[in-house]
This record gives C-alpha cells, sequence and structure tokens, in this order.
C-alpha cells in the first residue's frame, strides 16, 4: 500500500508559456515565482509551486501527489513494478525542475502520467498573489478517465485511496481527510479535466464570478453548489482550454471512518449542482 498525504503540483505542457502566465497571473490569481526559456512555475500556497507550465504539447498533463514517508519512495516503485504498472524513477536532473528531493513517476490504467514526490521544496515566503482571488491552495483535480471502475480498482489497490462519493460510475477519491483531492470523470480522453483551487469563502467566488465576466472569460459551470463536497464553486475555462474551478468546499471525512459509507449520486444534473446551474463541460453532462 502506498501511502499518499495529498496533492502537490501539476505540470502542462503549452506552446505560449506567456499566455499561460497572462492567464494564471492576471485571472486566475497566481503567483508567479521562477520563469526560464521553457517553464513557468505557478504557487499558491507555501509550496514551491501549484502549477509548472513547460514548453511542449498542450495536453501532456501530470498530476503529483507527496508521499507519507519518503523512506517508502523506493519501496512504492518496486510495488508498481511487480505489478507490471509503467513507472520509473525520477532522475536528479528531473527532480530538480520539480523542485523536489526525489520522485517517481507511473502511468494510471487510462494513461495518466502520476509522479509521487519525496520531499518537496517549501518556498520560504508567502504565497503573494497579483489578484486576490482568495485561493487558499491546490485543492484537487477533476482527472479523465476512459474507465472509472477499472481506474477505481486501481487506486484502490495501490494506494490508500478512498471512495467520498460516486456521481454516476465516477468516484470522488480522497486520500486525506478533505473530501477529495481527485475525481474520475469519465471520457474518451486522458488528461486533467479540471484544475480546482480552493478559496477562502463564497464571497470569493461570487466576486471573482463577476471579474471573469467582466474580462470576458468563459464561465463553463456555476455559480452553484456541489451536492457532494458541499463547495459552491464556479468554472471557467483557461489557457489552451484548461478549465480551472474556485472552490469552498470544506467537507472532512473524520470519525467513525469504518461505518462511512460513500454516497452515490446519480448520473444527473442535479448532483452536480444543487442550485440548478448547468455545466458546459463535457464530462460532467449525464
Ligand atoms: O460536479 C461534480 C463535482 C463535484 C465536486 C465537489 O463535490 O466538490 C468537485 O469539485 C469535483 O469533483 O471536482
Ligand atoms: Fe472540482
Amino acid at each position: 500500500m502506498i501511502n499518499l498525504r495529498d496533492i502537490l503540483y501539476v505540470r502542462l505542457g503549452t506552446r505560449d508559456l506567456e499566455g499561460a502566465q497572462k492567464f494564471c497571473t492576471e485571472i486566475v490569481g497566481l503567483q508567479a515565482v521562477e520563469r526560464t526559456a521553457d517553464r513557468l512555475y505557478l504557487k499558491s500556497s507555501a509550496s514551491h509551486h501549484a502549477v509548472c507550465y513547460f514548453q511542449g504539447e498542450p495536453g501532456d498533463h501530470t498530476v503529483a501527489f507527496d508521499i507519507k514517508d519518503w523512506s517508502q519512495l523506493g519501496a512504492a516503485l518496486a510495488q508498481l513494478q511487480s505489478a507490471g504498472v509503467p513507472c520509473g524513477q525520477g532522475t536528479a536532473e528531473e527532480a530538480a525542475d520539480r523542485h523536489v528531493e526525489a520522485f517517481i513517476w507511473f502511468n494510471d490504467p487510462t494513461g495518466n502520467r502520476i509522479e509521487i514526490v519525496a520531499r518537496p521544496h517549501d518556498a520560504g515566503k508567502r504565497y503573494f498573489p497579483s489578484r486576490d482571488a482568495g485561493i487558499t491552495g491546490l485543492g484537487h483535480v477533476g482527472l479523465c478517465t476512459t474507465d472509472p471502475a477499472r481506474d477505481q480498482a486501481f487506486w484502490l489497490q495501490h494506494f490508500n485511496a478512498m471512495v467520498s462519493d460516486w456521481i454516476g460510475p465516477c468516484p470522488l477519491l480522497r486520500v486525506n481527510p478533505r473530501h477529495h483531492q481527485m475525481a474520475l470523470f469519465a471520457s474518451q480522453r486522458k488528461g486533467i479535466q479540471h484544475i480546482n483551487f480552493q478559496v477562502a469563502e463564497i464571497d470569493d467566488i461570487m466576486k471573482s464570478w463577476y471579474f471573469l465576466q467582466s474580462q470576458d472569460i468563459r464561465i463553463v459551470f456555476g455559480p452553484g453548489r456541489h451536492p457532494t463536497s458541499g463547495g459552491n464553486f464556479v468554472y471557467f475555462e483557461g489557457h489552451d482550454e484548461v478549465i480551472f474551478e474556485y472552490s469552498n468546499s470544506d467537507r472532512h471525512i473524520v470519525g467513525d471512518l469504518e461505518n462511512y459509507r460513500p454516497r452515490q449520486f446519480p448520473l444527473h444534473p442535479t448532483s452536480f449542482c444543487m442550485w440548478g446551474s448547468k455545466p458546459d463541460i463535457a464530462e460532467f453532462r449525464d
């Protein structure tokens, strides 16, 4: 069993680093902390970064989690290798690029690239955004899956992942008490379906909703409220058509875990939004 602690960062290929920087700083409210000819690092908390754009193919996505016990990284790789999962050890140069001490990578059964990180670097500096969106940190990703049941079984077999709720066949998974760090949404493709940043309060979501509209940003869902995590949300389309979400979900699964039963929500619009907002997102349509 590989014990993960939390989601740490995403890596996104782009052919336009300048556009990514403009969108993420001026619209999303992330802080650019480092920019080279082929890299852009953006932060949303005390961690060195939450998003790294690299010069590459749009759609080339990676999601990283940090491992609870850094000494178990080798054992994690051995477990994945012996199960025949495509995986490998990151080089020292690749670790430096990620601002971590060490990492391994693997592909989930859909083909999503996942990295498991040991000893990620803290910044020693506060997150100081250029736009006050109220962001408190990277919350979760929606990850595309070509077979939700198969990929759920994979995550439950190898990791400390637990199902918090389902929408249709799609599980919302947690590796710590927060309601979810990853949701697997059925799709024809691999890659990140949306990137969630947590914000402090509903006011931040509504202020952003007005702000995004004033900037002609395409709102693709919300404002609304998820019955699953209980969070208020707004989703919008960003650079390279990547979808971003702000939400203020504060549901934690704690207490009598033995008897916790994940709730099954039907694949129906009310399971995505209890206020009646309709998503304009392929994977959220029933
Ligand atoms: O609309 C479905 C998504 C639900 C939630 C939630 O409960 O917060 C997400 O944000 C998600 O799974 O991405
Ligand atoms: Fe989400």
